[in-house]
């Protein structure tokens, strides 16, 4: 039962209603010097924590709570008569509810201007202890560190003034795992500080790397059927990210599913104009830009209509009645839109098993950071008992850093048709080569150990499909270390190459161009996607 209520918070947001509503209830009221100082400016009767203790806090706030009385008060075990006796003994009572949200530890190094004695003084030490006391001491102690909790609080105290035991555990679980997240972010931001404690030189990859992760589902399974799985978030995902969809309809995500709708999302989200994407295993089997989603769904599924079946399908836009009608005549496993107009969700309906996801896009910027525009700024790959982090392949080809370096000029079509190609090799898994025109992908090749071989692969694709490789455009993720590669694409028709060029053999393959009378452009970028 709440009879007595710590309450010291940074954020004070929502602790005076918090603290009125417990002291209508007839909870005591004890308190650190600014929350004290709210409470009491409110009227409520508080008791300060150095008159409680009989300690004053000192040292500018370092210590304030780090005493036994409150400690004893946290931690002593209400079903063991040695540990009431023991606090009885020295004249310490329980507490009984613990409100404590932590030094803006995170919020202050995240400033430009943030020194190395901010970050330091913006570490807690009361707070976590007691935290931590309180959170050990669950069945006992009811533990608040977000002001998030407080209503869920209230609303569930009882009328002996007690929240369930269900609630304490997950109230438990909730201030470890935040203070878990607040000692990450103090490890990963001290040791990425140098022997020059120069703050604004810190290292981009810190000495040891603390992540949070939190689980979004059990999968049934993982990439095999013997292998087990989860689906995790970031602590704070980004706005338009695939952690962030909302599935409308169909049968539960699979992990393969939710590997391959963030390929088809990541790509189709890359363009400003009604695009679709179709992956299947990861690679992209069709991509197309159009007037309409329609048009362009219709563009990428003729690329590979064969590999398409049972693909996960990506928009960039507001999916209508029409399209959604063209768009269930194939078999799909995922579709993915930022919306659908109730025409296509009624088109869907009778296709339960097709896992309909919502990504909303409205928060998400076109410039800022990284996160802001809805891209991880990390990328993490696990292997063998280590990670590679890197930065995102956060690349985007602009047309002024095209460098031409064949004798033929590109037309703006080309130059449209270029770019749109690169920006498909982007998505698609090394050696990627795609033949493109017209807004739309006409032959991939993906994954190969050869180049030549992708090139090959590429071409027979567009033959499969009945596509013409004549003026075409190809993009290629890096460069031609020989001019077979090259000779092939030209070969089946090709008009426009870009490749990001740095081969040895780089005028071996310029010339190749010349030669044979096509376009190459460099764009000085790679982009292996291994
Ligand atoms: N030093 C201590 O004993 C201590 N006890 C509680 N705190 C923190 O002091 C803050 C609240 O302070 P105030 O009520 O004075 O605004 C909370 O973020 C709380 O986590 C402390 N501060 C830092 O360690």
């Amino acid at each position: 039962m709440v009879k007595t209520a710590l309450l010291s918070v940074s954020d004070k947001t929502g602790v005076l209603e918090l603290a009125q509503a417990l002291h209508a209830r007839g909870v005591k009221l004890l308190s650190t010097g600014g929350t004290a100082k709210l409470l009491a400016d409110n009227g409520l009767p508080v008791i300060e924590v150095a008159n409680h203790t009989g300690f004053p806090e000192m040292l500018d706030g370092r210590v304030k709570t780090l005493h036994p009385t409150i400690h004893g008060g946290l931690l002593a075990r209400r079903d063991l008569p040695e540990h009431m006796a023991a606090i009885a003994e020295h004249g310490i009572e329980t507490i009984d509810m613990l409100v404590v949200n932590l030094y803006p530890f995170e919020a202050t190094v995240a400033k430009a201007d943030c020194t190395l004695e901010d970050a330091i003084e913006n570490i807690d030490i009361g707070g976590p202890a007691m935290v931590r006391s309180a959170a050990k001491n669950w069945r006992d102690v009811v533990v608040l560190t977000d002001a998030n909790q407080y209503a869920g609080v209230l609303a569930e105290l009882n009328d002996n003034g007690d929240v369930s035991t269900a609630t304490k555990f997950k109230l438990s679980v909730a201030a470890f795992n935040r203070i878990s997240a607040y000692d990450g972010a103090i490890s990963n931001y001290l040791s990425s500080i140098g022997d020059d404690f120069d703050v604004t030189q810190r290292a981009e990859y810190a000495g040891q790397a603390n992540s949070q992760f939190i689980k979004v589902q059990d999968l049934r399974y993982g990439e095999n059927s013997h292998q087990t799985a989860a689906l995790y978030r970031d602590l704070y995902p980004a706005p338009g990210s695939l952690v962030t969809a909302v599935q409308l309809q169909g049968k539960e995500l699979s992990y393969n599913n939710i590997a391959d709708a963030d390929a088809a999302w990541e790509c189709v989200k890359s363009f400003d104009v009604p695009a679709c994407v179709i992956i299947k295993h990861a690679n992209p089997c069709g991509v197309a830009i159009g007037a309409t989603l329609g048009e362009a769904y219709d563009k990428a599924f003729k690329t590979d209509s064969t590999s398409a079946f049972g693909g996960i399908i990506a928009f960039n836009g507001v999916l209508d009645g029409a399209a959604a009608a063209v768009v269930a005549k194939q078999f799909v496993e995922v579709l993915i839109a930022t919306d659908y107009t109730a025409e296509a969700l009624e088109v869907f309906k009778a296709k339960t098993n097709v896992r309909v996801l919502k990504i909303d896009m409205s928060q998400v910027k076109k410039s800022g950071s990284a996160w802001e525009q809805g891209r991880n700024a990390q990328d993490i790959k696990r292997i063998g008992s280590g990670l590679l982090i890197q930065t995102a392949d956060n690349h985007e080809m602009d047309l002024a850093d095209l460098k031409v370096v064949s004798e033929k000029q590109p037309t703006a079509e080309q130059l449209k048709d270029m770019l749109f190609a690169w920006k498909v090799a982007k998505y698609v898994k090394s050696n990627a080569i795609v033949f493109c025109a017209g807004g739309m992908t006409l032959g991939v090749g993906a994954g190969q150990m050869s180049r030549l071989d992708s090139a090959k692969i590429a071409a027979i694709k567009a033959e499969n499909a009945g596509l013409s490789l004549q003026g075409s455009a190809v993009a290629s993720d890096a460069f031609f270390p020989f001019r077979d590669g090259f000779d092939v694409v030209v070969d089946h028709g090709a008009a426009c190459v870009i490749q990001p060029g740095g081969s040895m053999r780089d005028d071996e393959v310029i010339a190749a161009a010349n030669e044979r009378g096509v376009v190459m452009v460099l764009t000085g970028v790679r982009h292996f996607r291994h």
